[in-house]
């Protein structure tokens, strides 16, 4: 109600509201009625506003939304344009329904942009462009999105409304600017019942609470909550994709008679699926990484787990915003470790976050899960590789924290964090190189014997294995040869170097070499009688002259008299 007004009388706005606050109608309905009103009615072809958003997930949300309302007002076409589909058919469904509207990601629609030669000259339809909102707006204006942003950005009309929405919403002037703000409304919406001054980020209703315990207790912890809330619905957040494919197989096996479903950024063609079917679900978990951390508007959602506390800090935000939303309660639990404890704090003051949190003190006695997750891999290799691959990705990601003075890859104890991943053994990764984990212990078995279940994985296994050994066998013996072979051939060379060498020698100089020998003799034999008188200094003065003019000779004597010693 604050943003639709101003939006509508012409003002830029950048719109701030806490997590599920209703922002998406905030500019819908602005931007349907501008459509409303223009004098000359859009064609088909002509964009009249543009939605960007992060995710595609996002993106077909806002796109369900604004559907209901386009229903009433069939003279506007709508089109979504997301990765993940072929590009080509969204050209032809562009051209046969037209787009009046788009929501869109990033990357899409700039691909669409370049598409000219496939038939869709995008540039020339958003000539007559009226609105462009960028939802989730500061994760648009941070560097992942720069450059597509950019691109989109130069294509569209200075002359144009545009908004910024987004609970934590970018400060940075420049940002503003760049995304084509001209004098711009800062709206910032308050909670009902929190001070104006409060710059509170997170719904009223939200329960925040942090847990303590160390790496090799967290997922013992996560399960026993699990076990003890089987009939809501939760969102578990980790880091990488790599983590939620190896832990989600996990829980589907330790929490029973649940539905868990796992969704990452790296999911092709699935992602929209699980998205859909997971809202509709009266209970359940969905285990995921930050590709549903905004926006995503989940009815129901009981608790937000961060298994893993985010990359940034307004992640944090984002992340517990998916519950609790307009008014409803919600609860959010962050695992940190001993060393990470002044996240909390961080949390409280920081202007971006500001949320007070509780403390859950980890439960005594839990059961430990971890051995059954050891037999796991150790029964099936696909289970054994998913672990070590999310073990690798969690200490890449942890190393890239935003906050690392906080987050220190340095200080990480990563025996612990490997029982955590209930590993058979540690991997080799540049991390790891020259540490040794006396607190860890692997197991003895050979890791390369453990078979995949799947019978097709592990024929294909054994193949590449019997491949490669032969490889080995045919390299040793080529290098062998080679090494021969070069070490002979080298030989060869130095040999035929030596001959011609001493064949030169033979032919130019060896006369010059037995003849100085010679003269070295004589000298140092008559230094000798010298020195026993046999000889007087005269006689061994007149010696070496007359030896000097008899045995020396000009190294060319075809041409004129003998040169001196020295030029020659
Ligand atoms: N005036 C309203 N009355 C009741 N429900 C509303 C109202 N406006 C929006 N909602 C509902 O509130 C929920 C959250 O809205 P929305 O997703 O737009 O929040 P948001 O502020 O964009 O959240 P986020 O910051 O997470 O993106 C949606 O289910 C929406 O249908």
């Amino acid at each position: 109600s604050a943003t639709i007004p101003l939006f509508m009388s012409n003002k830029d706005v950048a719109a701030e509201a806490v997590t599920g606050s209703g922002k998406t109608l905030a500019f819908v309905i602005p931007i349907l009625e501008i459509l409303l009103r223009r004098e000359e009615k859009l064609k088909k072809m002509q964009v009249g506003a543009i939605v960007i958003t992060p995710t595609r997930e996002l993106a077909v949300q806002i796109n369900e939304v604004l559907s209901y309302f386009t229903k009433q007002f069939p003279q506007f076409s709508q089109i979504l344009l997301i990765g993940g589909r072929n590009p080509i058919e969204d050209i032809e469904k562009f051209k046969e329904q037209g787009g009046n509207i788009i929501i869109a990601t990033p990357g899409r629609l700039e691909d669409m942009f370049r598409r000219k030669a496939d038939g869709l000259d995008l540039a020339s339809c958003v000539k007559s462009l009226d609105v462009l909102v960028l939802d989730e707006a500061d994760r648009l204006l941070d560097m992942g999105f720069e450059a597509s942003l950019n691109t989109i950005l130069d294509f569209l009309p200075k002359q144009r409304r545009t908004g910024l929405f987004s609970a934590t919403q970018t400060q940075e002037v420049e940002n503003l600017v760049r995304a084509g703000l001209r004098n711009p409304v800062r709206i910032s919406v308050k909670e009902k019942g929190v001070a104006a001054s409060s710059t509170q980020k997170t719904p009223t209703r939200l329960e925040n609470y942090y847990m303590i315990c160390k790496s090799d207790e967290k997922f013992n912890q996560l399960v026993h909550f699990l076990r003890q809330h089987k009939q809501e619905k939760h969102l578990i957040f980790f880091s990488t994709c790599a983590c939620v494919e190896y832990y989600g197989k996990a829980l589907e096996c330790l929490v029973k008679n649940v539905k868990i479903m796992c969704i990452h950024g790296k999911m092709k063609h699935k992602r929209n699926k699980i998205f859909t079917e997971f809202r509709q679900l009266p209970s359940g978990i969905l285990v995921c990484t930050d590709v549903m951390a905004r926006g995503i508007d989940i009815p129901e959602v009981n608790w937000v787990l961060q298994y893993d506390p985010p990359s940034s800090a307004s992640a944090f935000v984002h992340r517990c915003g998916r519950t609790a939303r307009i008014g409803h309660l919600g609860s959010a639990l962050v695992f940190l470790l001993p060393m990470e404890e002044s996240y909390v704090n961080f949390l409280s003051i920081n202007q971006k976050v500001k949320c007070p949190m509780q403390e859950m003190k980890p439960l005594k006695n839990v059961v430990d899960v971890l051995p059954k997750l050891k037999s796991m891999a150790l029964s099936d290799r696909a289970m054994f590789e998913k672990g070590m691959k999310a073990f690798v990705s969690c200490v890449q990601a942890y190393a890239k924290h935003e906050c690392n003075l906080i987050f220190r890859i340095k200080d990480l104890d990563f025996a612990s964090l490997a029982r955590g991943f209930a590993l058979l053994r540690m991997p080799k990764m540049p991390e790891l190189k020259g540490k040794c984990f006396p607190d860890f212990a692997p197991i003895s078995i050979d890791t390369d014997s453990i078979p995949f279940k799947d019978k097709n994985r592990e024929k294909q296994r054994q193949k590449l294995l019997e491949q490669k050994r032969k490889e080995r066998l045919e390299n040793e013996g080529k290098r062998k040869f080679i090494r021969n072979k070069a070490w002979s051939k080298q030989k060869a060379k130095k040999e035929k170097k030596k001959q011609i060498t001493m064949k030169r020698r033979r032919e130019e100089g060896s006369n010059i070499e037995d003849e100085e020998m010679e003269e070295l003799l004589n000298d140092t034999r008559l230094l000798k009688r010298l020195k026993k008188g046999k000889i007087s200094e005269e006689e061994f003065e007149k010696k070496l002259m007359s030896r000097d003019k008899n045995s020396y000779t000009c190294e060319d004597t075809t041409t004129s008299d003998c040169c001196s010693k020295t030029e020659c």
